[in-house]
């Protein structure tokens, strides 16, 4: 059978103001399927955020494929692109943005139920606040429009609204990075705890190294479009094979090492 996501041999490349090819990926493969936590890190530009938007089918390959359930996902349509909008879900890194300013955040929490599961208001009004209960989020702010709540807040409810749809498959792009460090935890927890209740797969991508270790199982490193290494996450991080992870993760540990001392 096929994997659920199924990217192969990417690439993308993108033209730049002065009309030079920028390339972005340059051949990545990846099987993303229920069973596996893949953390994805990597220095800024390294391709990571370009990787999650053609996963998302946001945009298609320059070369390449990349399948849902076996099928192209720029060919899908009609109920089998309902499918996929449902069963991958992204919670990304700029909540202010992604949600209408004007709607209340049980709205936004709501449309995806209506939209993707067709539920009834009165369904869909339930489902929201079971998930705003198995998130430990509560109910009354889900009244109060997204710039009336905190960032760490607003956060919960983005992954509210990609959990209420129960996604096969969860893509946090920056999820945590942009959160104060108490809440970062907490956040992790509920993300990894529901691959765990729902056996769902993730890809977790981002620039902090910790955060990505703590949730994944497997760990991906992206330089300048290539994925350089990918293995279990304990064996990338303590023993890395490519001399680019290996002075991404020091780097990490340098900067860790100076930040306690200043603290
Ligand atoms: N729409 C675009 N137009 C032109 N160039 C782009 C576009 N999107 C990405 N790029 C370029 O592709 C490369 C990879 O960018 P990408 O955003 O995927 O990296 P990233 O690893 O996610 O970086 P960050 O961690 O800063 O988000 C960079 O050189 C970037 O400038």
């Amino acid at each position: 059978m096929s994997a659920l996501l199924e990217v192969t041999d990417v690439t993308k490349s993108y033209r730049g103001r002065d009309r030079s090819l920028i390339s972005a990926l340059n051949g990545v493969s990846l099987t993303v399927d229920t069973d596996r936590r893949i953390g994805i890190i990597g220095e800024s530009g390294s391709g990571k955020s370009t990787l999650v938007r053609l996963l998302l089918g946001l945009e298609a390959p320059s070369t390449g494929s990349v399948r849902f359930r076996g099928r192209e996902v720029s060919t899908l349509r009609g109920s089998e692109l309902v499918t996929f909008r449902r069963e991958v879900q992204l919670v990304s890194q700029d909540t202010s943005s992604s949600f209408d300013p004007l709607r209340t955040l049980r709205d936004a929490v709501r449309r995806p139920a209506t939209e993707l599961l067709g539920m009834s208001k009165a369904d869909a009004d339930a489902a929201v606040d079971a998930v705003l209960e198995s998130l430990a989020v509560d109910r009354s702010l889900a009244e109060r429009r997204p710039g009336q709540v905190s960032g760490g807040q607003r956060q919960r409810f983005a992954i509210a609204r990609a959990l209420i749809v129960k996604p096969k498959i969860l893509v946090c792009d920056e999820s945590v990075s942009a959160l104060d460090v108490s809440v970062q935890g907490a956040v992790l927890n509920e993300i990894k705890g529901y691959t765990e209740r729902a056996g769902a797969g993730l890809v977790f991508v981002s620039h902090g190294v910790p955060a990505t270790a703590f949730v994944s199982d497997e760990l991906a490193v992206m330089n300048r479009g290539d994925m350089v290494e990918l293995g279990p996450t304990a064996r990338v991080v303590w023993t890395p094979q490519h001399p680019y992870t290996a002075r991404l993760i020091e780097a990490y540990r340098a900067l860790s090492a100076d930040a306690s001392k200043a603290a």
